[in-house]
């Protein structure tokens, strides 16, 4: 997109400008420099999003699922076709590096569409004999209008995973994008037009946290699909409880790695880099709390620090980058304030954790993957998220202890386990109180596979078949085929 165009709403099939008549900028973090300016939506234009919206809910609820299911999968056939535009796209938006939005950003979007698209056919009810003179039945029935909030680390991603089962199901969708990152909810618009989409059914409405508080406030509104941080998540959910709305939750992390003496250490030290280290750590799952039996402790630090040193920090559209830029200056600085904490709070920085600048991209916001061992279970690092490329070791004796520690926390998005005793891997995970766990791997998330958080971190689920359920009401249906009792 050239520099000089407005990035758009997207209401009622059409590209429009906001009534508001305000703009905000939209910056490459890799760069520091404006991509565009971006319409923002206000109280107005979001009336026209749901008058639009509830337009696009009549004619696509009575649609049959295999139409529905037909238009989502071609979607994502274009989806995968535009990948490398799309994934450009992701990059100059949220500064990680194009190796991975090739492969893991714009596919994980497609495979949403594809696998709701398939499921779309398949949404049904259930019969219920109740004898010979009576039967119900159930009807799985879309709940109207949803609105989906997203974050800025996965653009694309979180947009295919709310638009895609909520589409499936015959709803309608309005989604406002993170705020420095609006760039694919709108280039996904054009897509599902072009796909046969009807006009209303996905509309785009920019804008920051007062959009996104008319979108969770609005009574037309039937249901709010949001991915962020804990306290924004606790706003909406107030706002959602006025007007008694259905709500998807996908909030923050703060998840335990846990590697076991036994464990083969070169696939452990990978997973950890992963945990912490992809999307320059600004990743919801990252398994920030690295948990490594003292017996390895020493040989595991030594090879992480070497691998983590040759990773290659620099520009993101470089296929050679592992680190780009953070999301914006004030982020980098909160995660560069964190570092200085953990020296203080008297973890010991093995590696990493400075500003790193970068050729020709002195407007970018890149550090080095920071390390910390002799870490303490209540230090902040430990404890709050940071959303950034900061990793917390500390060690572990005993398996009892090490799960009380992984689960002493108000979090509970994932978890991971390194260990070659798969009785014990099962015995633990039993324990470990998250929404998913990974043994001997991590931060893998495919599509069938049901995504969420325990405890603050989240309400519901997103991915796999039972987000049908999270996007359907249940209407039970009496049939008498006998005559009425009465006493009177
Ligand atoms: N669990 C998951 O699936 C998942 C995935 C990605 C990110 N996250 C979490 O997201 C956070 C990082 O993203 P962020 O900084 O964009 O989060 P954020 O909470 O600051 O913002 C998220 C979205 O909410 C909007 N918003 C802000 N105030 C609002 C309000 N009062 N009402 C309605 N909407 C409002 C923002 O404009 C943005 O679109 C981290 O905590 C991360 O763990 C979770």
């Amino acid at each position: 997109m050239a520099s000089t165009t407005n990035l758009p709403l997207f209401i009622g099939g059409k590209a429009c400008k906001a009534i508001s008549r305000k703009k905000f900028e939209n910056i490459n973090p890799a760069s520091g420099k404006k991509i565009c300016d971006v319409e923002q939506a206000g109280r107005r234009d979001i009336e026209k999003a749901v008058v639009a919206a509830r337009k696009g809910f009549a004619v696509w609820s009575a649609m049959s699922g295999t139409e529905r299911g037909r238009i989502l999968i071609k979607a994502a056939q274009i989806l995968r076709e535009r990948r490398k535009e799309l994934a450009e796209i992701e990059v100059r938006d949220t500064g990680k590096p194009i190796s991975e939005a090739l492969v893991v950003d714009i596919d994980s979007g497609a495979d949403a569409l594809e696998f709701f698209g398939g499921l779309a056919a398949d949404i049904k009810g259930d019969h219920h004999d109740l004898g010979e003179s009576a039967f119900a039945y159930t009807r799985r029935e879309p709940l109207g209008i949803c609105a989906g909030i997203g974050a800025w680390n996965y653009p694309m991603q979180i947009a295919c995973w709310k638009t895609a089962p909520a589409l499936a199901c015959g709803n309608s969708m309005i989604f406002k994008p993170s705020e420095m990152t609006p760039t694919n909810a709108f280039m996904l618009a054009g897509i599902l037009k072009q796909a046969g989409l009807p006009d209303g059914v996905y509309n785009v409405v920019h804008g920051m946290g007062e959009t996104g508080h008319f979108l969770a406030s609005h009574p037309d509104i039937d249901k709010i699909s949001f991915t962020g941080s804990v306290p924004t998540g606790k706003l909406v959910l107030k706002d959602a409880a006025e007007t008694v709305k259905y709500v998807t939750m996908e909030l923050g992390g703060k998840s335990p790695l846990i590697i076991f003496d036994d464990s083969q250490l070169d696939n452990a030290v990978s997973a950890a880099m992963n945990a912490n280290f992809y999307t320059q750590g600004e990743v919801c799952s990252n398994g920030t709390r690295v948990y490594v039996h003292e017996d390895i402790h020493d040989d595991f630090i030594e090879a992480l620090k070497e691998r983590t040193e040759a990773m290659v920090i620099g520009d993101p559209m470089s296929a050679k980058t592992h680190i780009g830029s953070l999301i914006n200056k004030s982020h980098l600085e909160k995660v560069l304030e964190y570092v200085r904490l953990g020296i203080e709070e008297g973890a010991y920085l093995v590696s990493g954790g400075e500003e790193v600048a970068v050729k020709k991209l002195s407007g970018g916001s890149f550090m080095s993957p920071a390390i910390f061992t002799a870490c303490q279970d209540d230090m902040r690092i430990c404890r709050e998220e940071i959303f950034g490329p900061v990793m917390s070791v500390m060690s572990f004796r005993e398996e009892e202890e090490v799960i009380n520690r992984a689960n002493d926390t108000e979090l509970g998005l994932s978890a991971g386990v390194f260990t070659q005793n798969l009785a014990r891997a099962h015995r633990v995970v039993a324990k470990l109180r998250a929404g998913t766990c990974w043994i001997n791997n991590y931060n893998l998330t495919p599509i069938g596979v049901p995504f969420g958080g325990y405890k603050q971190s989240g309400i519901g689920r997103e991915n796999a078949a039972g987000a049908i359920e999270h996007f359907t009401q249940v209407k039970s249906v009496y049939v008498e085929l006998g005559d009425v009792e009465c006493d009177y």
